[in-house]
Order: structure tokens, then C-alpha cells, then sequence
């Protein structure tokens, strides 16, 4: 039985890289969560600890201590096809869509073996495979394509189609547009917001970009220096931090209040809905 209300709960987790007196704890016994259907933001500097929650979340890195619950069921500790069955419940989406992208793999392939790693047969599951390139806005015939043949963020597209066909439970999204420019950064983020609407999908948002956090996510949690500071509703958080450094954190984004890009051409959408 668990008494927390979320649906992704991580407690008191602690991380550390290296052994004896040359270990070093980055995550110093982080407690943080996400409801069901909700994105939760998760920000804090560079080398805060926010990719080392996502690796330790999929089982990449271990943990020294703590423990994190997916629908109550504890995850700690699996191992072997315990771990692989979690590893497809949580999809982690990374930055650089090359990591999660078999190069030598066409975009068909690599769809196929989300959707039956057993069977990984693009003709057999064509149907599907096209039916996520089209979700992510791309034509059927990308299919036959390599990931080279494609631009950064039509890759990011293809991780994200890749990462939903497999129907987890929970989204990572690790700095998925920090490596894209403007333009198509509200791309990737419109898509993501019309698919976590349509698909109830339940998100991690990892970004450094406090503007767009603000507008993807219901609740945000502030990470500094490996330890979590605050988390709560993003309009609360937003428009009264409670610590000082997520005071100074939103003190330092440029121009907060103006709209990001994406966010102008959501409501334009929205209004002419
Ligand atoms: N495999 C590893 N071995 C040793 N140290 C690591 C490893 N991975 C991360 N670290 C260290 O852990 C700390 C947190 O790194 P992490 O990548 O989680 O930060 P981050 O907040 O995601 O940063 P960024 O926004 O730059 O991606 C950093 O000091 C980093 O050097």
C-alpha cells in the first residue's frame, strides 16, 4: 500500500559516482514525484543533478539510498528482466536523439522494435509505425529512412514517436530542445504539448529553460546543488519562491515575462479553435 499521490514517486534518493574516498554524492536524498496525467518540471543549474534523477529513475545509475515507486509498485533494486520491463514503463528521451536512435537501424526498424522488442518486424508493424510518424508530424515514408537523413529536430520527433510507441506509463523528457534552435524548439514543444493533452501522458520535463518550463508543466521542483529546494504548482512557485535561490534563479531568466515563441503560437492556435 503507498499513501503517495504520485504516480512516479521518487524518496529520499541519494546518488553517488565513485567508490571510497574518492566517491562523490550528487544526489543528496532527493524526494520528489509526479501526479498522474501531469507534467512535472524539474529545474536547477547545470551539474545540479537533474539527468542523474532520469538515469537513476530507468535504472542507468544505481542509487545508494532510497526509493522510487511507479503506480506504489517499488523499483528499487530490479535487476535483469525486472529492470528491462521498467525500462519500457518509463521512457527516457534525452537530448541528443542519436542515444536512443540505432544508426545503423532504419526509423521503421527502430519503431517496430519499441512497439515488439521480440519481433522487431518493420512490414509486420508498418501499420503502427506509420501511424506514430504520422502523431509526430512526418510523412510514412521516413520509415525506410536512416536517422542521419533526417534534421535534429525531425530526429527529436522520430525519439519522441519512439519513446511513445513503446505506451509507457511515464515520459522523460531530458533538455529534448536545448540542442535545437528557436524555431524549431516550439516545434518539438507544440508537438509535446498536443500529445501529452491527447495521450494524458504522465511527464518528467527536465529543463534549464525556466520559460518553457513554466508553460509545459503543472508543478515544478527546483534542484541545486543535488538537493531538491522547493516543488509545488508552477503558478506558485513562479510567482512567489519560497528560497532564495529559486528567487535568484528566475531573478536571472532575461525578459521572463515575455512569451516564448511556442507559447504565442499555441494560443493563436487555440483561438482560432
Ligand atoms: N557517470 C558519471 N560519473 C561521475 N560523475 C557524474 C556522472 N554523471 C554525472 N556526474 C556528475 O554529477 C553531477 C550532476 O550531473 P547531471 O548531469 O545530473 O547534472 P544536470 O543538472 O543534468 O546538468 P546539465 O543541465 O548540464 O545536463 C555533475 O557534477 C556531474 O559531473
Amino acid at each position: 500500500m503507498t499513501t503517495s499521490p504520485y504516480k512516479l514517486a521518487v524518496e529520499d534518493l541519494t546518488v553517488a559516482f565513485g567508490h571510497g574516498r574518492r566517491a562523490r554524492t550528487v544526489l543528496h536524498g532527493v524526494s520528489t514525484g509526479v501526479r498522474a496525467g501531469q507534467t512535472l518540471g524539474l529545474v536547477g543549474e547545470s551539474g545540479s543533478g537533474k539527468s542523474t534523477i532520469a538515469k537513476a529513475i530507468v535504472g542507468i545509475h544505481p542509487i545508494r539510498t532510497g526509493r522510487i515507486t511507479l503506480g506504489g509498485e517499488d523499483l528499487t533494486g530490479l535487476r535483469g528482466r525486472g529492470l528491462v520491463a521498467v525500462r519500457r514503463r518509463i521512457q527516457l528521451v534525452s537530448q541528443d536523439p542519436y542515444a536512443s536512435l540505432n544508426p545503423r537501424m532504419t526509423i521503421g526498424e527502430a519503431i517496430a522494435e519499441a512497439v515488439d522488442p521480440v519481433r522487431a518486424d518493420a512490414r509486420k508493424h508498418a501499420a503502427t509505425v506509420e501511424r506514430w510518424l504520422e502523431t509526430v508530424a512526418l510523412d510514412g515514408s521516413a520509415a525506410a529512412r536512416y536517422p542521419h537523413e533526417f534534421s535534429g529536430g525531425q530526429r527529436q520527433r522520430i525519439a519522441v514517436a519512439r519513446a511513445l510507441a513503446v505506451e509507457p506509463e511515464v515520459v522523460i523528457a531530458d533538455e529534448i530542445t536545448s540542442a535545437l534552435d528557436a524555431s524549431v524548439q516550439a516545434e518539438v514543444l507544440n508537438l509535446l504539448e498536443e500529445l501529452r493533452r491527447s495521450l494524458a501522458l504522465t511527464m518528467v520535463f527536465i529543463s534549464h529553460d525556466l520559460a518553457v518550463v513554466r508553460h509545459v508543466s503543472d508543478e515544478v521542483a527546483v534542484l541545486c546543488r543535488g538537493e531538491l529546494l522547493e516543488q509545488g504548482r508552477v503558478r506558485d512557485v513562479y510567482r512567489a519562491p519560497r528560497h532564495p535561490y529559486t528567487r535568484r534563479l528566475l531573478a536571472s531568466v532575461p525578459a521572463f515575462e515575455e512569451k516564448p515563441a511556442f507559447e504565442k503560437t499555441l494560443e493563436k492556435k487555440e483561438s482560432a479553435a
